[in-house]
C-alpha cells in the first residue's frame, strides 16, 4: 500500500553540472561547499537601502570575534547568499530541513544550475487575447494532423536553440524550495515508522522545455527508483502560468485576506487560471496512472486545489485527503475569486478536507454552505451523493532532529560568534520572506515606534531582520528600504546601530545560531496559515546553548501558531504598532518567572504537536472517514433482493417497519397541499400491513402531526413520525410524543424568524413555512438560470450556521428552501426510541427501512449499526429513486443482513415497486 503524497515541488531537484551560460545565469554554478565560501554582494539599490552589521563593524565598536574566522563572521552580516548545504542541517541522516522554505530572490536558479523557462512571454494580456491564441494553437494542431513524437520533439528542441548544456552530468540534490515543514514531518513519520510506503509526486520546480524527452526520462527514473518520488512533467507556460501567475498572483493574495484592488489588476478574469487547471490535470493523471487499489492519496497546498475531484473522476473509491498549508478566508473575501465555485468543487473530491486551524476549517464549511448552497455540519458537507469530512490539525516540527542539527560544529561556533558579538546588547530577531504577507514592513514600523516611544532601550537592543524574497516587489521593496533608512539615519549612532536587515537568507546554521541567541523573536504576519519558524525558535532556546534564556515570542495573533500556542506566546495584532511596540518592551522586560511560565509551556506544545504526530493524526482521520464514506455508499448500491428479504420476513417473529411518506409511498407534491396524491393504494398496503401482529409499522414524514393524522386517518391504529422525528406516535395510541422540547423550540425560532425575514425582504416570491418544530425558507425559481436565490440560500444557512451554534438547530439546504430545524431529534433517534421500547418485549428479527431523502440516511446509518452490533437478526434499508427525481424513481436495496452483494433480482422500480414488494410480503 503506498501513500502518495503530492506537493508542487519534489523534495529533491536536478542541478546540471554544465557550466551555464553566463548571458542567462550570471550565478556561477553551485557545487555542495562550505559555509562562506561564496562572498556576493548586493545590488546597488540593496545596498542603498539595507543596514549591514559588516558596516556595523566597520563603523562599530565591537572586536570581531576569532571563531569562526572573521571572513565568516563578516559573511554573515554581508548577505551572503547561502550554497546548496547550507540550506539543510549537515548532522541528521533525515535530510532536516527549514520549515519556512523560501526561494532566494532571483529565482532557483541562483542556487542550481537549471535552465530558464521557455514559456513565450509575455502572457497575452486578456482572455478574448488568450482565447485567440489558444484558437491559433488549436487550428495549427489540426492542420498538423498528429501528435509530435518524442524524436520529432528533440529534434524541435535542437532546432529551437538547444546547446546541448543541458545533456550531459546532471546530480539529484535536495531542493530548495518547497514546503519544507511537510517534507521534514514526512520524514520525522517515516524514520519512526509512523508511515512505510510513501511516494513523492510533484515538479523538479524548473522549467523543462529545453530538456529532451530522453533526459526526461532519466531524470524521472532516476527520481523514482532511488528517491521514491514520481516526477510531474509540464510545459513551461504551464508552470510559469501555474506559480508565478494563478498562484502567486492570484491565489496567495486572496487565501491571505488581500484582495488585489488595483484598478490594473487583473485577478478576477485572469487568463492563467488555464495554467492551473493544466498543472493540477498533470499531477492528478501522474497519481491515477500509478494507483493501485488500497493505496492512498495525499494532495497538499493551494497550488493543488483540483487535484483531488479530477482523480475522483476516475478513482470513485480511492482514498484521497488534502492538505491545506495556507489560511482559509472567510466567505466574503474567498467569494471575490472568479474560479471559486471550481476551486471548492475541486478540493471536495477528498474524503476529508483539512485545515491548520478550527478557523481556516469553519470557513470553508461556510463558504462551501454559501457559494455551493451545500449542506455544512460541524464535521463536514453534505452533498447529493457524497460526504466530505472537514478537519483541522496542526502541522508541527522535528523536535528530535532540531535538537541534533544544533549541535553541528557550525552552528556552535556561530552561536559562540554572535553571542560575541552582540555582548552586552539585547536581540530581536526574524526571518520572514519579504512580501506583503508577512508584515515586515509593520515590524519595522512597530519597531520604529518603539525606539522613538522609549528610549532607554535604544542604545541597548538590536532587531536582526532576515528578509527572504521569491518575487519582485518593487512597491514593497521601496517602502521597507525607506524605513529602513530612517531607522538607521535617526537612530544609528558611532557605537550602536539597532537594526540589522539582511536581504538575503543566511544559512541554516546560522539561522539555529540566531534563533539560539535572541532575546525574543517576533513575527508579525498579517495572515499565515502556520509559521513553524516560531516553533523552530522555542526549540532552538532549550537547553544549554541558549543558556536558559526562555526567550518570549511576539508572535501575530493572525497566525496558526498564535492558535497552538494558546496565549503562552506574546499576541499582537500587527496593523496595531503600538501595540507590537509595547509587546517589545515587554518581552525585553519580562521578569524570568513570566519568561520561564510562558516558555515551558510552549516548549510542552511544540514538543506535543510535532510533524509526525501530524502526519499519524491525518492518515488515522482519513482512514476512518473513508471506511465510513463507503459504508454509506453500499448502503444503497446493491438492489434489494426479494427473495431475501422474504425468506427473513418469514422467519422473523417481531418486525419493525419504517416507512417514509413523501417521495417513497408517494410523489412529492406542492409544499402548499396536504393531499398529492390518491392514497387508496397506500392506505390498503398499510391496512394489510398492520394488520399482520408481528409487524410494527410507521410512517415517517416532516410533515406535522396534524397533518400525518389527516393523512392516515384511514389506516387505523398505524404508528407516525411526525416532523422527521421531533413527534412520535405509537401504534394503537391517539397520544403525540413530544421529544422537541417547546420552550427551547420558541427560543430558537425567534432568532431564526429574524434571520429568514431578512432573506425573505431579499428574495422574490420566497416565504416562510412554520412547523412547531422547524422554520422552511421557501425560495422558488424565477427561471433556471437565476441563482442569487440560490446564494441568499446559502448566505441564509451559513448565517443561521453561524448565529445559532448553541442552540442546537441545523439549517439544511434542499432544493429550493432551507430548511432549519433541532439537531438532536431526527428520525433515527425516533426509531431508536421505538426500537428500544419493542426490545422490552423481546428482540426485533427485521427492520426494513425505506426512504428516499437525506433525512432517511440516519435510519439507513443506525440500522447498519444495528447489524453491525447483531441487534437485529436481519435490516433492509431501501432507498428509492433518486433524490426529488420522481420520474427517475429507481428501487435500491441497502444495508442487509447476509446478502450485501447478491446479485439483483428487482433491477429497476418505481415507487409503484415499493408498493408491490409490500404487498407481496404482506401474502407470506
Ligand atoms: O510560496 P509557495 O511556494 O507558494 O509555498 C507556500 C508556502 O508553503 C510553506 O508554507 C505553508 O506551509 C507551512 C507548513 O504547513 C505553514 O507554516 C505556512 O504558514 C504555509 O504558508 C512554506 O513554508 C513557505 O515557505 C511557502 O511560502
Amino acid at each position: 500500500m503506498t501513500t502518495f503524497v503530492a506537493s508542487l515541488f519534489l523534495p529533491h531537484t536536478i542541478h546540471f553540472h554544465d557550466l551555464p551560460d553566463p548571458d542567462q545565469n550570471p550565478t556561477p554554478p553551485v557545487e555542495p561547499r562550505m559555509l562562506g565560501d561564496i562572498s556576493q554582494s548586493n545590488s546597488a539599490n540593496d545596498t542603498r537601502s539595507t543596514t549591514t552589521a559588516l558596516s556595523l563593524l566597520s563603523k562599530g565598536t565591537a572586536t570581531p570575534p576569532q571563531t569562526p574566522s572573521a571572513k565568516e563572521h563578516d559573511d554573515f552580516f554581508s548577505q551572503v547568499q547561502p550554497t546548496v548545504t547550507d540550506h539543510f542541517s549537515k548532522l541528521d541522516p533525515r535530510t532536516l530541513v527549514r520549515s519556512d522554505s523560501h526561494v532566494p530572490e532571483g529565482g532557483i536558479a541562483k542556487v542550481f544550475n537549471q535552465p530558464r523557462s521557455r514559456a513565450a512571454a509575455p502572457l497575452p494580456d486578456t482572455i478574448l487575447e488568450y482565447a485567440k491564441a489558444q484558437e491559433r494553437a488549436q487550428a495549427m494542431k489540426a492542420r498538423m494532423g498528429r501528435k509530435i513524437s518524442p524524436t520529432r520533439s528533440r529534434n524541435l528542441t535542437k532546432e529551437h536553440g538547444s546547446d546541448g548544456r543541458w545533456a550531459s552530468e546532471w546530480s539529484v540534490v535536495p531542493a530548495v524550495q518547497g514546503n519544507g515543514g511537510l517534507n521534514n514531518a514526512i520524514q520525522a513519520a517515516k524514520h519512526k515508522g509512523l508511515l512505510t510506503e510513501v511516494t513523492s509526486v510533484g515538479t523538479i520546480g524548473f522549467p523543462t522545455d529545453v530538456l529532451d524527452e530522453g533526459k526526461k526520462m532519466e531524470i524521472a527514473e532516476k527520481l523514482e527508483s532511488e528517491h521514491d518520488s514520481l516526477t510531474v512533467f509540464v510545459n513551461d507556460s504551464d508552470l510559469d502560468g501555474h506559480y508565478t501567475h494563478y498562484c502567486k498572483t492570484i491565489l496567495w493574495p486572496v487565501f491571505h485576506y488581500q484582495i488585489p484592488d488595483h484598478p490594473k489588476s487583473k485577478a478576477y478574469e485572469d487568463h492563467s487560471w488555464v495554467f492551473y487547471v493544466n498543472l493540477n490535470q498533470a499531477f492528478a493523471d501522474k497519481i491515477i496512472e500509478n494507483y493501485k487499489r488500497g493505496d492512498i492519496i495525499w494532495v497538499h497546498d493551494y497550488h493543488l486545489c483540483l487535484v483531488p475531484a479530477m482523480i475522483r473522476k476516475k478513482l470513485p473509491d480511492a482514498q484521497i485527503g488534502f492538505f491545506l498549508h495556507t489560511a482559509f478566508p472567510s466567505s466574503e473575501v474567498f467569494r471575490c475569486l472568479a474560479t471559486r465555485k471550481d476551486l471548492l468543487e475541486g478540493m471536495l473530491g477528498a474524503n476529508l478536507v483539512a485545515f491548520q486551524t478550527p478557523e481556516y476549517a469553519h470557513h470553508f464549511l461556510q463558504t462551501c454552505s454559501r457559494i455551493l448552497s451545500v449542506e455544512a455540519t460541524e464535521d463536514g458537507i453534505q452533498r447529493d451523493n457524497q460526504f466530505v469530512n472537514v478537519w483541522s490539525f496542526p502541522i508541527g516540527v522535528d523536535p528530535p532532529a532540531l535538537q541534533l542539527a544544533r549541535k553541528a560544529p557550525e552552528v556552535l561556533q556561530w552561536t559562540k560568534a554572535l553571542q560575541e558579538r552582540f555582548a552586552g546588547k539585547r536581540l530581536i530577531v526574524a526571518r520572514d520572506k519579504l512580501d506583503n504577507i508577512r508584515g515586515v514592513r509593520q515590524k519595522l514600523l512597530a519597531f520604529e515606534l518603539f525606539l522613538n516611544k522609549y528610549p532607554e532601550w535604544r542604545e541597548k537592543v538590536v532587531l536582526v531582520q532576515v528578509a527572504t524574497s521569491t518575487t519582485e516587489n518593487h512597491e514593497l521593496n521601496e517602502t521597507v528600504s525607506s524605513i529602513v533608512t530612517r531607522i538607521e539615519a535617526q537612530h544609528s549612532t558611532l557605537a550602536h546601530q539597532p537594526l540589522v536587515f539582511l536581504r538575503q537568507d543566511i544559512a541554516f546554521s546560522q539561522f539555529l545560531a540566531l534563533m539560539s541567541v535572541a532575546d525574543a523573536l517576533m513575527i508579525t504576519s498579517l495572515r499565515e496559515g502556520m509559521n513553524l519558524t516560531c516553533h523552530e525558535f522555542i526549540m532552538c532556546q532549550d537547553g544549554e546553548a541558549a543558556e536558559q534564556k526562555h526567550a518570549p515570542v511576539i508572535l501575530s495573533e493572525f497566525t496558526g501558531s498564535s492558535v497552538v500556542f494558546g496565549g503562552s506566546e506574546l499576541a499582537v495584532n500587527p496593523w496595531d504598532y503600538r501595540q507590537c511596540a509595547d509587546a517589545i518592551k515587554k518581552a525585553l522586560e519580562m521578569d524570568a518567572d513570566e519568561k520561564a511560565r510562558r516558555y515551558n509551556k510552549l516548549r510542552d506544545i511544540v514538543m506535543s504537536t510535532t510533524g509526525d504526530n501530524w502526519v499519524a493524526k491525518l492518515s488515522e482521520h482519513l482512514a476512518k472517514v473513508h471506511q465510513e464514506h463507503f459504508q454509506r455508499d453500499t448502503m444503497s448500491v446493491p438492489r434489494l433482493s426479494v427473495s431475501k428479504l422474504s425468506e427473513a420476513y418469514k422467519n422473523a417473529g417481531k418486525r419493525l417497519l419504517l416507512l417514509d411518506y413523501e417521495g417513497t409511498l408517494a410523489p412529492f407534491g406542492s409544499v402548499n397541499k396536504t393531499v398529492l396524491t390518491n392514497m387508496d393504494r397506500v392506505t390498503e398496503v398499510l391496512n394489510d400491513l398492520i394488520a399482520d401482529p408481528k409487524n410494527h409499522v410507521y410512517v415517517m414524514s416532516g410533515r406535522t402531526a396534524e397533518e400525518l393524522e389527516m393523512l392516515f386517518g384511514r389506516v387505523p391504529g398505524i404508528g407516525l413520525i411526525a416532523e422527521n422525528g421531533c413527534y412520535l406516535r405509537e401504534m394503537n395510541t391517539d397520544d403525540w410524543i413530544e421529544f422537541a422540547d417547546e420552550e427551547s423550540t420558541s427560543t430558537w425560532k425567534a432568532a431564526v424568524k429574524e434571520i429568514l425575514q431578512y432573506y425573505c425582504d431579499r428574495v422574490e416570491n420566497s416565504w416562510v413555512e412554520e412547523r412547531h418544530a422547524s422554520l422552511t425558507f421557501h425560495y422558488p425559481r424565477a427561471t433556471t438560470h437565476d441563482d442569487s436565490p440560490n446564494r441568499q440560500a446559502g448566505d441564509c444557512a451559513s448565517h443561521i450556521y453561524d448565529a445559532c451554534q448553541n442552540q442546537r438547530v441545523k439549517a439544511v439546504p434542499t432544493k429550493e428552501s432551507v430548511i432549519v430545524e433541532p439537531m438532536d431529534w431526527d428520525k433515527g433517534t425516533a426509531a431508536t426510541h421505538l426500537l428500544k421500547k419493542l426490545q422490552k418485549e423481546g428482540p426485533v428479527d427485521l427492520l426494513f427501512a425505506a426512504g428516499n431523502e437525506r433525512d432517511d440516511e440516519v435510519v439507513f446509518r443506525w440500522g447498519k449499526e444495528l447489524l453491525d452490533k447483531q441487534e437485529v437478526r436481519d435490516v433492509f434499508t431501501v432507498n428509492v429513486g433518486h433524490r426529488n427525481t420522481v420520474a427517475m424513481a429507481t428501487l435500491t436495496q441497502g444495508t442487509t443482513g447476509k446478502c450485501l452483494n447478491d446479485p439483483p433480482d428487482m433491477p429497476l422500480l418505481t415507487l409503484s415497486g415499493l408498493l408491490n414488494v409490500l404487498k407481496r410480503l404482506v401474502k407470506i
